[in-house]
C-alpha cells in the first residue's frame, strides 16, 4: 500500500474498525475512506455496488459485521447468519468487480470445531462439529473465508483472511446482554464497586452513558438496585456480589485490539495470498485453509479472568457463578505459528490491556462519551 492509496475501512466505528483507522493514520496513510452504517448499509447489494463504482477504493479492510457475545449469538441466530453473509458477499464481490488490489477479511476463531485439538491450527477448519451457541455466525465466517479463497483461485484476486481470537479494547460494546465477556465483566465490577461505596452518582453516570437503559439522573436508588440485579450485580448478606455466566471453567484467549490492528496492517503491507500458498501449502494440489490466526497463543479460564479484572477494578466483594447461562466452547486457543513465522508477534499482555481499558472506561465516563 502507498501512503496515498485509497483505503476503505468498513465498520470504522466499531472496536476493530476504529483501531484500524488509528493504526493506518499513525503509519502515515492519508486517504482513508469511511462510511457509517446509516450512510451505507452493507447488506444492500445495490448501494454497495454504487459505492464501489463511485469511490473505487484500492484496498479494503472488511471489519463491518454483526458482532456480539455468546448470548447475542445464540439468540439472534437469523440476524447473525443473514447480515454477515450479506455484508461480506457484497463487499467481497464488489471488490472483485471493481479491481480492488487487496482485501483483508476478518473472521473469528469460532470457525473451528467445538472440540478441536489445542492449540488450533488453521488446517483444523471443517474437521468437526461447530459450537452451537455461535454456529450461524461461524458458518457465515467460514463462507467469507472460503469466498476470498475461491475468488483468489478463480479470478486471481489478492484477498486474505484472518481469524482473530477474542478481542478487547476502547470503543467496545459494553451492553450487559449483548457484549463479550471482557467488557461485560469490567462494567459489572465497576458498577459493583460503586454500589459497595453507595456512590449513586457514579452509578447514575454509568447507566446514563452506556447503552444499558436510557435512564440517567432521575433514576431512584430502588430502581437502580432492580436494574443492577437484572444484570448480575446485587447486594448480598456479605456485601455486594457479581454474577459471572456459566461455570467459570471455559478458557479464552484475549488480544488487545491495537495489536490486532497492527497485525492486520502488517499483513496488508507485507503478505500476499501467493506468499501464504507458497509458504504454508507448497506443493499441495488442493489449496484451502489459507487464512491466518491472529492471537497471543495464551489462554486463561473465565474464573481467573474474573479474579484479574476484579483486582484491576478494585472491587472487594464476591464472585458467584451462574451455570444456567451457557459456557460455550470449552477452550479455543490459537496456534499462532503461521503468524509468528510471517514476522509478527503481539506486544500487550492481558493485565496491561485490562488496566489500559479500565483507565479508558473511567475517563470516557468522565468525558460523558
Ligand atoms: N470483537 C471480537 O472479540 C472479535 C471480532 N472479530 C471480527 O472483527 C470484525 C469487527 O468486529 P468488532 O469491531 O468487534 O465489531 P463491532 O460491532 O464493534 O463493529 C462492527 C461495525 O460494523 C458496522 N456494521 C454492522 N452492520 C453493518 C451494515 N449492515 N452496514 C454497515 N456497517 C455495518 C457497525 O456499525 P453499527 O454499530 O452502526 O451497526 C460497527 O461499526 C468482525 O468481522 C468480527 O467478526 C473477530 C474475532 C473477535
Ligand atoms: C469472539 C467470540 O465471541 C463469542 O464466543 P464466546 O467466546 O463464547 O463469547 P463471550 O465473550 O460472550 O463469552 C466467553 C465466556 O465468558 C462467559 N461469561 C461469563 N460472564 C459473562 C458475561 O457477563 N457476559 C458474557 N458475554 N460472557 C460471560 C461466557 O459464558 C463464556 O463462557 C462468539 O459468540 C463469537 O462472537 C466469537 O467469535
Amino acid at each position: 500500500m502507498e501512503k496515498e492509496s485509497k483505503i476503505y475501512v468498513a465498520g470504522h466505528r466499531g472496536l476493530v474498525g476504529a483501531a484500524l483507522v488509528q493504526a493506518l493514520r499513525k503509519k502515515g496513510y492519508t486517504n482513508i475512506l469511511t462510511k457509517t452504517h446509516s450512510e451505507l448499509d452493507l447488506t444492500d447489494q445495490e448501494a454497495v455496488s454504487r459505492f464501489f463504482e463511485n469511490e473505487k477504493p484500492e484496498y479494503v479492510f472488511l471489519a463491518a459485521a454483526k458482532v456480539g457475545g455468546i448470548w447475542a449469538n445464540n439468540l439472534y441466530r437469523a440476524e447473525f447468519i443473514y447480515q454477515n453473509l450479506m455484508i461480506q458477499s457484497n463487499v467481497i464481490h464488489q471488490s472483485y468487480l471493481h479491481g480492488v488490489k487487496k482485501l483483508l477479511f476478518l473472521g473469528s476463531t469460532c470457525i473451528y470445531p467445538r472440540l478441536a485439538p489445542q492449540p488450533m491450527k488453521e488446517e483444523y477448519l471443517l474437521t468437526g462439529e461447530l459450537e452451537y451457541t455461535n454456529e450461524p455466525y461461524a458458518i457465515a465466517k467460514i463462507a467469507g473465508m472460503r469466498m476470498c479463497e475461491s475468488y483468489n483461485l478463480q479470478y486471481g484476486t489478492n484477498f486474505i483472511s484472518v481469524m482473530p481470537t477474542n478481542l478487547y479494547g476502547p470503543n467496545d460494546n459494553f451492553d450487559l446482554e449483548t457484549s463479550h465477556v471482557l467488557p461485560a465483566l469490567l462494567r459489572k465490577f465497576h458498577l459493583a464497586k460503586a454500589l459497595q461505596q453507595e456512590n449513586w452518582e457514579l452509578i447514575r453516570a454509568d447507566l446514563s452513558r452506556r447503552p444499558l437503559e436510557e435512564r440517567g439522573d432521575d433514576i431512584s436508588e430502588g430502581e437502580i438496585l432492580t436494574l443492577l440485579e437484572k444484570y448480575g450485580v446485587r447486594k448480598s448478606s456479605h456485601g455486594v456480589e457479581v454474577e459471572i455466566w456459566g461455570t467459570g471453567r471455559p478458557r479464552r484467549e484475549f488480544l488487545w485490539v491495537d495489536d490486532l490492528a497492527d497485525a492486520c496492517v502488517f499483513l496488508m503491507e507485507h503478505v500476499d495470498f501467493e506468499d501464504i500458498v507458497k509458504k504454508f501449502l507448497g506443493g499441495q494440489q488442493e489449496i484451502r485453509n489459507t487464512h491466518i490466526n491472529i492471537g497471543t497463543g495464551e489462554d486463561i479460564s473465565i474464573r481467573d479472568l474474573a479474579e484479574l479484572m476484579k483486582e484491576v477494578v478494585g472491587f472487594k466483594g464476591d464472585i458467584v457463578f451462574n451455570p444456567e447461562k451457557p459456557d460455550g466452547t470449552p477452550v479455543k486457543r490459537t496456534d499462532v505459528s503461521r503468524l509468528h513465522s510471517l514476522g509478527w508477534r503481539h506486544s500487550v499482555g492481558l493485565r496491561e490491556g485490562v488496566e489500559r481499558l479500565y483507565e479508558w472506561y473511567v475517563s470516557s465516563l468522565e468525558m460523558g462519551s
